[in-house]
């Protein structure tokens, strides 16, 4: 069965007509202070009146093996997003979607009278070309990129920049607008990673 099939089954967080909703994925594998950085920047900057964090059930370009459950991670991001305005969420496990395309085309025909923006910090974007149906996605919502250092030069100058230079706006105009269109969000930058995190936290267990 396809995840837009299997949708009907599938409860979603409450939505309303005209709400501007910022779209969060991630392995959050852990979630850090840089998640909630990237979250609330989004928030503020593009007027949003949610975030939803997705914590998805892996992402499929890298080796999923050694993460946690959902559940687990689900517990550990609600503990770090505590704001009235987010919302931590695991449909897309639920979904059965593995590829952000099929939670994106589910969310799009579900709920067509929300605003939806998606959310992805410089380096996801500066490998967008990579993702299934990339181009498709783009076509579906617009999206909101957060600088991460290191990642600054390779995000403007990444493929999916380059195919879509007319389409980049103000942070301010992007949820308004319909896709395509992007926008890169600058100014104070967290520089915290989960992969750091998980070495940091290997290395304190090997000392025991
Ligand atoms: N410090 C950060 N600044 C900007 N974006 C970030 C930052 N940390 C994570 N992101 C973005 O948040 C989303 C979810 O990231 P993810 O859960 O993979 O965390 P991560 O720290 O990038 O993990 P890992 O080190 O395992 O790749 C991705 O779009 C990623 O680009
Ligand atoms: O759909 C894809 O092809 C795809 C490829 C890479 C990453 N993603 C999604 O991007 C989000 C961020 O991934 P990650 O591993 O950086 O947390 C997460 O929701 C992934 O499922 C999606």
């Amino acid at each position: 069965m396809e995840p837009a099939e299997r949708g009907g089954l599938i409860r979603l967080p409450p939505t309303a007509a005209g709400l501007r909703i910022g779209l969060y994925g991630g392995s959050f594998d852990p979630p850090h202070a840089g998640h909630r950085h990237v979250a609330m920047a989004a928030l503020r900057r593009l007027g949003l009146d949610r975030v939803w964090w997705i914590v998805g059930p892996g992402n499929p370009l890298k080796d999923t093996t050694r993460l946690p459950t959902v559940a687990e991670r689900l517990a550990a991001t609600r503990s770090l997003a505590g704001h009235p305005r987010m919302v931590v969420t695991g449909f897309e496990a639920e979904l059965g979607a593995r590829y952000t395309v099929d939670t994106l085309r589910f969310l799009t025909r579900r709920c067509p009278r929300v605003r939806f923006v998606y959310i992805l910090g410089a380096d996801s974007f500066a490998n967008l070309h990579r993702w299934r149906a990339w181009r498709e996605i783009t076509s579906l919502v617009p999206l909101a990129v957060v600088d991460r250092p290191g990642w600054t030069l390779r995000a403007l100058r990444s493929p999916a920049a380059r195919t879509l230079p007319l389409f980049r706006v103000p942070p301010q105009t992007l949820a308004g607008s319909g896709p395509p269109a992007w926008t890169f969000l600058t100014g104070p930058r967290s520089n915290l990673s989960s992969t750091a995190l998980r070495d940091k936290l290997l290395k304190t267990l090997d000392r025991r």
